[in-house]
């Protein structure tokens, strides 16, 4: 499998090189050249999979460059329960990514929150630590990650790559933005391969810093920097795999449908799906749902692209989607305007000089029907009352952002056809965010006994001004420490 860029690079790269490469030289995001198509009979073999051997399936389409026997050993040691070991009782961790039904067969919660973070991001980030180590090993050589993170990604990624020789992670996060949960989680690490970097900004500005330094392709060449943000292709491609297991754990056969409902912010989670369902899974409808920092709902409602400025920019109590420049958003768009790489580099052209863009009224704006997405929006309020509302009805507790995509799911059930199964994606655990839960239910979220008393373990954690050079004065001083 050969991937092109969303802006039209020359190069036609491997996925082992877009691995270590993140983004592509051009400024651009990685894609496959086409989807691989699923067949029926595929579909028919695959329904009953193991995750794993799920995982190794849709996977070996898009990595051609692994030896099968590597790649079906690296999808065996990261899906196991062992990994995967916080579902809610009564329900089956064996299965990682579980059903948690709401209203049986009808309305319910795809569990991708059950790893070591607590949060849907390590499903694909335990897969990319193992990715890296063994392609790092069989090349010889050795990588800094540069992250940026709004609150998930940041520890997702840090637990994944902690103590992995050839690996050394540089990660950004929003000063005094995050919950104390997830401070805890990133700054308790004391690892000599972790470095955490509070920038006084926005997860938007760290993000830019990221994709700044990506774009020097002198100092990224020289200091090896590589992503694991969701800008790295194969964050995309291992979270294809539970729209699949969460399409077969929801319905008896591959003649009926599904909906999704995906609290979003950087467009990744979803990204997936839109890849999953041009893949030919039977998806109905993909509902998007954002917090108050809503310029993904403005999209698909008006067809104005307009990202927020860090100054315009919420912070609320569903942080890790408080992101205005959603990066993924470029794939997806890639898709739209019919995979046209000049197009899209003349909308973004406008996005990176700090612009938006307007399809309303285009021929591309009136081609999104055909990709069967819905959206809308969630405030605090609604937060706190959804929570309150669906422990109240189902005994269940949902996080904040689950809470955004429960909310938004009900004002979008009209969209999705009778009969069809509609899932919210749970992108987080609810002891994450214990601070909103005790104001909605006025009790404390179940704690794993592993993680008690993470936020009094000691901190270490750089304070610095969002600047590019500052940061790549820090990575360069630190390489080798
Ligand atoms: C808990 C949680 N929910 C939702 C999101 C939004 O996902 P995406 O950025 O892939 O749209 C994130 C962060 O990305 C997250 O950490
Ligand atoms: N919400 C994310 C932001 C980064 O998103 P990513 O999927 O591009 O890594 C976070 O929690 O850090």
């Amino acid at each position: 499998m050969k991937y092109l860029s969303t802006r039209g690079h020359a190069a036609r790269p491997e996925f082992c090189d877009i691995l270590l490469g993140g983004l592509a030289p051009d400024g651009g995001l990685y894609l496959p050249e086409t989807y691989p198509q699923v067949t029926r009979a595929e579909l028919d073999a695959w329904r009953g999979l193991s995750y794993a051997e799920l995982a190794f399936a849709i996977l070996s389409k898009f990595i051609t460059d692994i030896p099968a026997a590597d790649l079906k050993a690296i999808c065996d040691k990261t899906y196991t329960a062992d990994v995967y070991r916080f579902a809610r009782s009564g329900d089956n961790a064996a299965d990682i990514t579980p059903v948690h039904w709401l209203e049986p067969g009808r309305f319910g919660l795809l569990e991708l929150s059950n790893g070591p973070t607590l949060a849907f991001k390590d499903m694909a980030m335990q897969l990319l630590g193992n990715l890296f180590e063994y392609v790092l090993d069989k090349r010889g050589e050795t990588i800094n990650i540069l992250g940026a993170t709004s609150g998930d990604t940041g520890s997702a990624a840090e637990y994944a790559m902690r103590g992995k020789h050839g690996v050394t992670v540089f990660m950004l996060s929003p000063h005094g933005k995050m919950s104390a949960f997830q401070r805890a989680q990133m700054y308790s690490l004391q690892d000599e391969n972790i470095y955490n970097i509070a920038v006084t900004g926005m997860f938007d500005d760290a993000q830019d810093i990221v994709k700044a330094v990506s774009n020097d392709a002198a100092f990224k060449a020289r200091y090896k920097i590589g992503a694991v943000n969701s800008i790295n292709w194969a964050r995309v491609a291992a979270q294809i795999v539970y729209y699949f297991k969460g399409y077969f754990a929801a319905t008896k056969s591959n003649d009926e449908q599904i909906a999704f409902c995906v609290p979003s912010g950087n467009f990744g989670n979803i990204c997936a799906g839109h890849i999953a369902r041009q893949m030919g899974l039977p998806v109905a409808r993909l509902i998007l749902a954002t917090n108050e920092n809503d310029v993904l709902d403005e999209f698909f409602q008006t067809g104005v692209y307009r990202p927020r400025k860090a100054a315009e920019t919420h912070v609320t109590s569903s942080p890790s989607m408080d992101i205005s420049k959603a990066s993924n958003f470029e794939r997806f768009v890639f898709d739209l305007v019919g995979r046209d790489p000049k197009r899209v580099a003349e909308l973004w052209k406008s996005v990176d000089a700090g612009g938006a863009f307007d399809l309303s009224g285009t021929p591309e704006f009136a081609h999104l029907t055909n990709f069967a997405f819905a959206s809308g929006r969630s405030t605090h309020e609604d937060r706190l009352s959804t929570i309150r509302q669906v422990f109240e009805t189902y005994g269940t507790m949902v996080d904040t952002h689950t809470a955004d995509g429960v909310k938004v799911a009900w004002d979008c059930a009209d969209s999705v056809p009778a009969g069809v199964p509609l899932l919210v994606l749970e992108t987080a655990l609810p002891v994450k965010f214990a601070e909103t839960i005790r104001a909605a239910l006025g009790r404390e979220p179940e704690r794993p006994a592993e993680l008690d008393g993470i936020e009094s373990l000691p901190q270490r954690v750089e304070v610095m001004a969002p600047e590019v050079d500052a940061i790549k004065r820090f990575i360069v001083g630190h390489l080798g420490a």
